[in-house]
């Protein structure tokens, strides 16, 4: 990232954000950033935190600790986790879908559409009956959110099916049915949680389309995906967490070829990590477990970004090279304490990571 970037070059600053259910640590020390106008992906295994991230940013949960700072077009500033729930899309102007969809689905496209404006029209017909009676400025309101929807329905490419019930969609037009929705709030952060869930592979691409179209409008987007072929694809910034730590934060090139990131991806046995590594490694990413994290890019060496769930320990045994993790400790974290113990013994190159069964 542009360490020129201003402040209000960023819609979205998250900083020391940590969530605990219990003695659970959902969501450790999490710090990073989304600039204004792109594309950001959190990624990362299952459980490792990207929705309750989500929820903390659009209030469903209140953060154990930590600061969520969104920057709006204007100049003012929300700090989201002292605003109430409701005022968060309202005020703030964030916008959210779910992993389920969440659709009216005995109403048309359109009326599903009309009722994310719900709160504009109200206050158009100055929260009375005058609407009903052809208010001027609720007539108008009403005309603008036609206007708005329709707009939206022709850029999820359903305008054909504007009076269908919702229901009867296909799966993947349903999903683009609840961006459109969530587009007519007027956000300015978007954030979309696995919305290439369950897609083919040309609903994917519709999708991919829809997201372009509407990066091209100036909303931000913060989105939540396991598709990679959506991630990589779209994203301009990628942020990667294990176990709700942040583990690697960059491009998509600089990730998709981050160590930690292949390892915690992966999910193998611990004894694993390295051979897995060298067989799907290519040079690059052998040459840095030789030579330890890209500063570049990756989150530093810092124990607290890499730490595992909070119980992991992660040793450094006095065989060699070869490190001794705990049972279930994050895998970027083994990655990293590999490429320590590299760096602390000073061993001849060819000693490591030679792939065994060579490139793939
Ligand atoms: N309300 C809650 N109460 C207790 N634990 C929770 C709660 N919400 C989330 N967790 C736990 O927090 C951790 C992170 O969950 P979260 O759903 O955020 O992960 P995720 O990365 O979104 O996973 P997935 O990719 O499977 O959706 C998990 O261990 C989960 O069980």
């Amino acid at each position: 990232m542009n360490a020129q970037a201003s402040m209000s070059d960023f819609i979205l600053q998250v900083e020391h954000l940590s969530m605990k259910f219990g003695g659970l640590v959902a969501i450790g020390d999490l710090s990073f950033q989304a600039k204004r106008g792109e594309i950001t992906a959190l990624i990362g295994p299952n459980g490792a935190g990207k929705t309750t991230v989500f929820n903390c940013i659009t209030g469903f949960y209140k953060p154990t600790e930590g600061m969520i700072t969104l920057n709006k077009r204007d100049g003012s500033t929300f700090l989201l986790e002292r605003l109430p729930n409701h005022e968060i899309p309202a005020r703030a102007n964030v916008a959210r879908t779910f992993q389920n969809i969440r659709l009216f689905s005995g109403m048309t496209l359109l009326e599903n559409l009309l009722v994310a404006q719900h709160n504009k029209l109200m206050k158009a017909s100055g929260y009375t009956f005058l609407g009903l009676f052809g208010f001027p400025s609720y007539r108008q309101a009403s005309a603008e959110s036609i206007e708005l929807a329709r707009h939206w329905l022709e850029k999820a490419d359903l305008v054909d099916r504007a009076d269908d019930p919702a229901g009867d969609l296909p799966y993947g037009a349903q999903r683009r049915l609840e961006i459109a929705r969530a587009m007519c709030t007027g956000p300015e952060l978007l954030c979309l949680d696995e919305p290439a869930a369950g897609l083919n592979p040309k609903e994917s691409a519709a999708l991919n389309e829809l997201l372009m179209g509407i990066k091209g409008t100036g909303t931000s987007i913060l989105l939540i995906e396991h598709d990679m072929s959506v991630v990589m694809q779209i994203s301009d910034h990628v942020v990667v967490l294990e176990y709700g730590r942040k583990i690697s934060d960059g491009n998509p090139a600089s990730v998709r070829t981050d160590p930690r990131v292949i390892a915690a991806y992966l999910g193998v046995d611990d004894e694993e990590v390295q051979e897995v590594l060298t067989e799907v490694g290519d040079e690059d990413v052998i040459e840095q477990l030789d030579t330890g994290p890209d500063a570049a890019h990756g989150p530093g060496n810092s124990a607290s970004m890499m730490a595992g769930p909070v119980s992991d320990s992660v040793e450094h045994a006095n065989e060699g090279e070869r490190v001794t993790v705990s049972k279930g400790a994050s895998k970027a974290a083994q990655v990293d304490a590999r490429a320590n113990s590299t760096k602390s013994k000073p061993a001849p190159k060819s000693s490591t990571a030679k792939p065994r069964g060579g490139r793939k």
